[in-house]
């Protein structure tokens, strides 16, 4: 399928409904996990502080767990608009899939627009989308780049992510205030190495 099937020309603004597959989550039974996990780590559920807490802890999970859905909106590119679109600092959270805490910092989309453009907010979302499941940073930088690729088909993909994963922070090594930085890059941005270094550069990212 190319971008035109997705979004036929005579159609100025195109909305793809974006809904994510993953497995619903069982609150009850993450409910009762929790406190189960309460009990093994010496807790007291039943303690009037923590009675409510495993409800809680599963609707937080659940939350952080699943992306909201949303409308892809693109516009035909009229003007030929060819130059680097960025969302600079956006703002994320995950999970890391070794150890269940956070990590978080901003990412920085940026594509090189082909046929259509697309609705600026509509870059977070995508990178909302990947952050709220189990991930390590690399494949969740790969996957805001893959899927813009796919479904917007650009002239070139980038995607840096700079995140403190509290993993490594707060518990293991205590490496409290290190950045970890990765990139996806796709089409032009990847072979070209003039627009690439521009990339990097706008984004502050220096390569
Ligand atoms: N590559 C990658 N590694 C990650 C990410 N998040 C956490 N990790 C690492 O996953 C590794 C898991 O290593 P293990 O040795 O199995 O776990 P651990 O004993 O808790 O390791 P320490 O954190 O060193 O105490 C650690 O080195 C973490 O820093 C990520 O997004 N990407
Ligand atoms: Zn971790």
């Amino acid at each position: 399928m190319t971008v035109n099937d997705l979004y036929p020309a005579d159609v100025p603004a195109r909305h793809l409904s974006v809904v994510h597959d993953r497995e619903t989550v069982d609150l009850p039974a993450a409910q009762r996990a929790i406190r189960d996990l309460l009990v093994a780590l010496g807790k007291d559920p039943e303690s009037e502080h923590l009675a409510d807490t495993p409800r809680r802890v599963a609707k937080s999970y659940a939350e952080l767990l699943n992306p909201r859905e949303f409308q892809l909106t693109t516009f035909p590119n009229d003007e030929g608009y060819d130059e680097l679109v960025l969302a600079k600092r956006i703002p994320f959270s995950s999970l890391c899939e070794h150890h269940m805490l956070p990590f978080y910092g901003v990412a920085h989309v940026g594509y090189l627009p082909g046929e259509r453009i697309l609705g600026l907010s509509k870059l977070a979302r995508v990178v909302e989308l990947f952050a709220r499941d189990l991930q390590v940073q690399e494949r969740l930088t790969k996957q805001v780049a893959d899927w813009l690729q796919e479904h917007l088909a650009p002239k070139g993909v980038g995607v840096v992510l700079e995140a403190e994963h509290l993993c490594m922070s707060l518990r293991g090594v205590q490496a409290a205030g290190s950045r970890t930085v990765t990139s996806a890059l796709h089409g032009l941005l990847r072979e070209d190495r003039g627009t690439r270094q521009e990339f990097f550069a706008l984004t502050g990212t220096q390569r």
